[in-house]
């Protein structure tokens, strides 16, 4: 099969059947093998319908006489993907659009619905031609948001809570962009410069982000990774400009002992033992070993000698209590900061779930505190935006742990640009042009036990 809307669809019945948006997509990549246009168009027609789709609904439920939930579950997810183009991908003809998903509802059982298919998406363009913005909003203002940008007005309220209507929804806009790449260069086998070169040689534009010295952002399509010039010599690594900025606010030392207490896949554990030197001890724990056997792999492709496994959870592991200078604790979160990476993110979470997140976040940092030696460091950090999972879980822990405090970063270091009156870091994607994060370096007093 070579028909990339076709195959879109069978990947997205398949999310909607529950399979994670990435997952659904690589199996249909390697399943099916398709020129590289042909991938980029399927892609986008995945995770851009799944990231749209509460949006794509508010226009069925507008044009059709049934609610966008009654219609039969493929016709939803076709008509979804006729909409999707019509209203998002200036580069396909209305014309194309209409005439493509036509065709994907009679080969795909509707063949007696073609008509309503065509009315449907021809209605949408003529709309389109009357005002610029073809569908009704709601006069809630927290809807009318949640619809325009389709998130659900839970993620909406959370983000109101902080920002204004305007940062709002630039945030909204920021994370409906197809995310960029970041690599970071590991120094202790080459250098920026020296990677910057062999990428221009096979036609890659990069550029530097500021106050990170070994991150580079890649500019436009690169193609696969494991294509591009020094990933099985080790040269980097992909890792967002914003989870770069949590070892530096660690700032290991060659020698120490450290504990990354959530460490798989291993982005923060092997940049880490490059600060370091890759000399010390790093213990990498986490919970589930799948993950881990991709940490090993990544520690083996960068040369890396100081990380040691340990297969368990961290709220308990008693072993290490009292054995680490630093600790770095990156905890499982909502993921509210890389919604543009997880089309389908948005979706899974509630706010029961971040309940349940903060829950364990906090049984983390109790525990993972103890592994920490008088005087030592721990940072606690998180890709999401909700305080829930950040501010309440610090304040909490240091309400209830009087020989804890936070160490704010010094005044000449980069991460001061992300710093708060409170001492932590919060990175707002729409300021900062990176992934969502929250940090904060906490120090045990050196006479408590
Ligand atoms: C945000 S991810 C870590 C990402 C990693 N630090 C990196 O930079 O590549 C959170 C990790 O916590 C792990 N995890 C969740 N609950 C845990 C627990 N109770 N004990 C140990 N690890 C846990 C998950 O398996 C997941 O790998």
């Amino acid at each position: 099969m070579t028909n990339p809307r076709q195959i879109a669809l069978i990947a997205l019945r398949d999310i909607h059947a529950g399979a994670y948006a990435d997952v659904a997509l690589n199996k249909v990549l390697q399943k099916f093998s398709l020129p590289n246009l042909d991938r980029g168009l399927l892609t986008e027609l995945v995770y851009g319908t799944v990231r749209r789709q509460r949006t794509l609904d508010a226009i069925i439920n507008q044009l059709a006489s049934k609610k966008s939930h009654q219609q039969p579950k493929d016709l939803r997810t076709i008509l979804h993907l006729g909409l999707y183009q019509l209203r998002y991908q200036e580069r396909i003809p209305p014309s194309a659009a209409v005439n493509t998903t036509v065709e994907l509802a009679k080969n795909n059982g509707f063949a007696g619905l073609t008509g309503f298919v065509n009315g449907l998406l021809r209605q949408y363009i003529r709309l389109g031609e009357k005002s610029p913005e073809p569908l009704k909003l709601p006069e809630n203002p927290v809807q009318r948001l949640g619809i325009l940008h389709s998130f659900p007005d839970w993620i909406i309220e959370v983000w109101l809570e902080q920002l204004s209507w305007a940062e709002t929804e630039q945030l909204c806009q920021w994370m409906n962009q197809t995310p960029t790449i970041d690599l970071r260069i590991n120094p202790l086998r080459t250098t920026i410069e020296e990677v910057e070169e062999a990428l221009q040689s096979v036609g890659i534009l990069t550029r530097r982000i500021a106050h990170l010295p070994q991150a580079l952002r890649l500019i436009g399509n690169t193609g696969a990774i494991q294509n591009i010039p020094g990933f099985s010599q080790g040269w980097w690594s992909v890792q967002d400009a914003s989870a770069q900025l949590v070892g530096y606010l660690l700032n290991p030392q060659p020698g120490e002992v450290v504990i990354d207490a959530c460490a798989a896949p291993g982005g923060k554990t092997t940049h880490i033992a490059e600060l370091m030197q890759d000399q010390g001890k790093i213990w990498a724990g986490d919970r589930t070993a799948s993950r881990l056997a991709k940490l090993k792999e990544n520690a083996r492709r960068l040369h890396l000698q100081s990380i040691h496994i340990c297969t368990g959870d961290s709220r308990h592991l008693p072993q290490f209590y009292h054995t680490g200078d630093r600790v770095l604790l990156d905890a499982p979160c909502s993921g509210l900061g890389t919604l543009h990476r997880h089309p389908d993110a948005r979706w899974r979470q509630t706010p029961e779930s971040v309940v349940e997140l903060s829950r364990l976040q906090s049984q983390l940092i109790a525990n993972t505190s103890k592994f920490v030696k008088p005087g030592g460091i721990l940072v606690y950090a998180t890709c999401t935006l909700h305080p829930k999972e950040n501010e309440d879980v610090i304040s909490t822990f240091l309400a209830s742990h009087p020989h804890w405090q936070i160490q704010p970063p010094r005044v000449d270091s980069p991460q001061l640009a992300y710093s708060t009156p409170q001492g932590w870091l919060k990175v707002w994607p729409h300021r900062e042009n990176m992934d969502g994060f929250f940090m904060v370096r906490l120090r045990k007093t050196n006479n408590s036990e």
